[in-house]
């Protein structure tokens, strides 16, 4: 399964080309949507995400509410692009640009794009740099989880801390609903409101904030991904994708930081079997992935979010055409996007798995998918 995706963040329409899904795949928007619309949800998001109300649109590859295996196009139309009309028209013309962006932002892509791509007008480079372009992977991540959803696949993205404060509650399956009531995905309430708190305060400062997000899953088989060359390693690939996250710029595995200051008697899972289970672990500190390959635990992926890179009140830089020192570009703005942050993590490592089942086990249709899976599973309890 691959995909790619187009569209600028206030263009008229996102998309995404999914390829090599299965048939028969029971999909509606109900299944995707629910994780528009939590991707779009935070408190400390900016008001961009009170114009937009995220719905998907199926123009191929589902007929009936079932995918056909044609490539499947996702659409998502962007309701701010009526306020933006003239500025993203691609006719010629449009000179001096309107709104033109020349004051780079530092830790956005404003520079370096503008550098790469020749672009005075930094709004070339942040159109597409936007974090807005993480609905239409969304939206294919929902698709990845309604698979997953028939290998018995749940997946889970939350905040494990932001704005400097550490939730002190350890996620446990059960309180899973419960975050979809916290504004910041936290299952702390105390954790919670000092977040709120510290929110609240950095966007009066002008200021803004970054966090760590978790994103976990549950009834994985072992054997995904695989040891024997190094773009096969699922842990590299799930890294890569997590990476890809605006404002994301670390990544670990289970306690992977934790476990490297430690020895491994402390670190390293020991292994033990049951009749009728087969293989398990009464510990993850690896976090379901070893060799490259899930181990059959529960897999747990963490990832650290710089704070937003555009300020109110602005760093100093210096404008790209006059090249005068001023102050950084003032754009509509988040103030943190963290939550939302944590469901993109989910969204898109469900991809990767989701890949990742469609390599080992094949098949054009659904069933036959399934049944391999299921066989797969007996085989491995007997193991
Ligand atoms: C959901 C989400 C929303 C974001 N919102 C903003 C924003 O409003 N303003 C901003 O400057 N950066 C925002 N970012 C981060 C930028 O997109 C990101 O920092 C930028 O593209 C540069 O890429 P890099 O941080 O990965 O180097 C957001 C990121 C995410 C994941
Ligand atoms: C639009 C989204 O996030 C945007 C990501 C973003 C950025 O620079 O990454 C900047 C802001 O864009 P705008 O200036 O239009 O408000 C965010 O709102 C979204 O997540 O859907």
């Amino acid at each position: 399964m691959r995909f790619l995706t187009a569209g600028e963040s206030h263009g008229p329409v996102l998309v995404a080309i999914v390829e090599g899904l299965p048939s028969g795949l029971p999909l509606t928007p109900e299944d995707i949507n629910p994780w528009l619309k939590k991707r779009q949800e935070g408190y400390g998001r900016g008001r961009r995400m009170v114009i937009e109300a995220d719905e998907v649109e199926f123009l191929s590859g589902v007929r009936a509410g079932r995918t056909t295996g044609a490539p499947l196009t996702l659409a998502i139309r962007n309701r701010d692009y009526r306020n933006w009309v003239e500025i993203m028209d691609p006719a010629p013309g449009n000179e001096p640009r309107k709104r033109a962006l020349t004051a780079a932002r530092p830790g956005h892509a404003d520079l370096a794009g503008g550098i790469k791509y020749g672009h005075k007008d930094l709004r070339d480079v942040l159109e597409r740099a936007s974090a807005r372009e993480t609905a239409t992977r969304v939206a294919v991540g929902a698709v990845a989880l309604k698979l997953l959803s028939f290998f018995g696949v749940e997946g889970v993205g939350y905040v494990a801390g932001m704005a400097g404060v550490w939730s002190r509650v350890p996620f446990s399956w059960e309180l899973k609903d419960r975050l979809e009531a916290s504004p910041v995905r936290m299952l702390d309430p105390e954790a919670e409101a000092e977040v709120i708190r510290r929110v609240d305060q950095a966007k009066a400062e002008g200021d803004t904030l970054g966090g760590v997000i978790e994103a976990r899953f549950r009834g994985l088989v072992a054997g995904l991904g695989s040891h024997v060359h190094w773009d096969r390693k699922l842990d590299g690939r799930l890294a890569q994708m997590a990476l890809s996250i605006p404002a994301v710029k670390g990544v670990e595995i289970g306690e992977a930081f934790q476990n490297a200051m430690k020895r491994g008697s402390e670190v390293h899972d020991p292994i033990y079997w049951e009749e009728g289970r087969g293989f398990y672990r009464r510990t993850n500190r690896a976090g379901g992935l070893e060799g490259g390959m899930t181990n059959g635990e529960e897999l747990v992926i963490r990832a650290a979010l710089k704070p937003i890179a555009t300020l109110m009140k602005p760093l100093p830089t210096v404008d790209v055409v006059t090249h005068e020192a001023k102050d950084a570009a003032l754009e509509r703005s988040d103030t943190t996007a963290v939550p939302a942050a944590s469901v993109i993590l989910m969204a898109l490592s469900a991809i990767v798995l989701a890949q990742a089942y469609l390599e080992k086990f094949g098949g054009d249709t659904l069933e036959e998918l399934v049944e391999r899976v299921e066989r797969y599973k007996e085989r491995v309890r007997a193991w």
